[in-house]
């Protein structure tokens, strides 16, 4: 099975997400609940393109025909409107509120008045353009949004600019999705806490050998994908982790498991929920080919293998779906490969760490150790053999 395969198989498993309203300091980062249309239009009146003057159709005729016109008002930015005389002109700056009845906004550049100091009484105007459009330089209202216009869809993420979007509309406070709670056990007896002395390798202790990156690293992960993990670490006792997961699933809205999956002697994770809870199997990739899922008492389960490389590559193909990201089908972009040729595998796809390159090409690693992928911009495609790119081929990528 491809890895999208299995990914479409996850679906029915997706937390579905409660929310909650933020202030827009609190919203950077979050996503949208709901769909959000905007309250009013933007600009909300006529407002000037230019800084220059706004001319009535007779002003305007006056104008090309080398005839003076009067200049009866000023009108800057956010400031009081100006009523518009039959036949003049008024001085507007750029976002100022255009009077109604202005056919154009002529730019200053092109009258014979200062651009800066008081406004002159009178203007003359140079080379008009022959074929002005009607309301030429006026942007209407609700030309950059109109009122009622979905300006954000449900589960959208908040950039800065959506933010910037949403103080536009007037928009204060929106209602995000609250962070999920996913749970995660790490499991294996081998597994050393990072800051455990590195013993001699010929000693007995194995906690010494095998020290535990996959409990921080996916901790990072899952802090990344906006969620909150709570972390246990379980040994290869299959009874001791039923305990741990009874405890974890009780609130949490998605548990994570790493090890113990394969064909070894102690698959705790395998044999604590085989059958009555999880499915196990093989995923056409690799790293990351060992994988499960499942639910215990309706909390969704994710069963990463324990390989380090192979449970980070797991969390950015599948946990991210469930997470908010969006099916992974949807998610890959295209990057054009640099580098040396990449061929594909026989056995299914190969997930290859790259770098983008200084002019935005993406060149594999030579190898995808967790090492590798800890210095990756993305991660690469490689479809199964005989699949193969050459530089200057388009390669799907998933940025990571
Ligand atoms: N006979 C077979 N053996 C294996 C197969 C197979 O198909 N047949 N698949 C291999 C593949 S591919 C992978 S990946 C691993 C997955 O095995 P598990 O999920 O059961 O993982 P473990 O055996 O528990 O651990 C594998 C490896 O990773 C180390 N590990 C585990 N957890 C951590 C951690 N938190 N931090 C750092 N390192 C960790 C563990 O000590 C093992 O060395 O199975 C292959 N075998
Ligand atoms: O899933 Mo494994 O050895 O391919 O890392």
């Amino acid at each position: 099975m491809e890895p999208e395969d299995y990914d479409r198989l996850l679906a029915d498993l997706r937390p579905r997400p409660t929310s909650e309203v933020v202030g827009l300091e609190a919203a950077l980062g979050r996503r949208t609940a709901h769909e959000v249309r905007a309250p009013q239009s933007v600009p909300r009146v006529p407002t000037s393109a230019m800084d220059g003057f706004a001319l009535d159709a007779a002003a305007l005729a006056a104008a090309r025909s080398g005839g003076e016109v009067s200049v009866v008002g000023d009108i800057a930015a956010g400031r009081p409107y100006v009523v518009l005389e039959q036949g003049t002109a008024v001085r507007v700056m750029t976002g100022a509120h255009v009077p109604s009845g202005a056919e154009a906004v002529v730019p200053v550049e092109f009258t014979d008045a200062q651009p800066a100091g008081g406004v002159p009484s009178t203007i003359r105007i140079a080379d008009l353009p022959a074929d002005l459009p009607s309301g030429w330089n006026i942007r209407r209202v609700g030309e950059d949004v109109g009122a009622g216009t979905v300006v954000l869809a449900p589960g959208d993420l908040i950039t800065d600019a959506g933010t910037g979007l949403l103080a536009m509309l007037g928009i204060a406070a929106v209602d995000v999705t609250r962070p999920l709670h996913v749970g995660l056990i790490v499991t294996g007896d081998e597994l050393g806490a990072p800051d455990a002395v590195v013993a001699d390798a010929s000693a007995q202790s194995p906690a010494a050998l095998i020290l535990n990156s996959n409990l921080p690293m996916l901790e990072a992960a899952i802090a990344s994908a906006g969620a909150s993990a709570h972390t246990r670490v379980c040994g290869d006792d299959p009874e001791a982790f039923l305990q741990v997961l009874e405890e974890l699933s009780a609130d949490t809205d998605l548990v994570i498991t790493t090890g113990g999956i394969s064909q070894g002697a102690y698959e705790v994770v395998r044999s604590a929920l085989e059958g009555a809870h999880s499915t196990f199997g093989r995923v056409a990739m690799r790293p990351g080919g060992p994988q499960g899922h499942g639910r215990y008492r309706g909390t969704p389960l994710l069963h990463f293998p324990g390989t380090p490389a192979a449970a980070h590559v797991s969390f950015h193909l599948f946990a991210r779906t469930l997470l908010g990201a969006g099916p992974l089908a949807n998610r890959w972009r295209k990057a054009v490969a640099a580098g040396d040729d990449l061929s594909g595998h026989p056995r299914g796809v190969s997930l290859r760490p790259g770098v983008f390159t200084p002019n935005g090409e993406v060149e594999a690693m030579p190898r995808s150790r967790l090492h590798d992928f800890a210095r990756a911009d993305a991660i690469i495609r490689v479809p199964r053999a005989p699949a193969a790119f050459r530089p200057g081929d388009v390669v799907d990528i998933l940025p990571c």
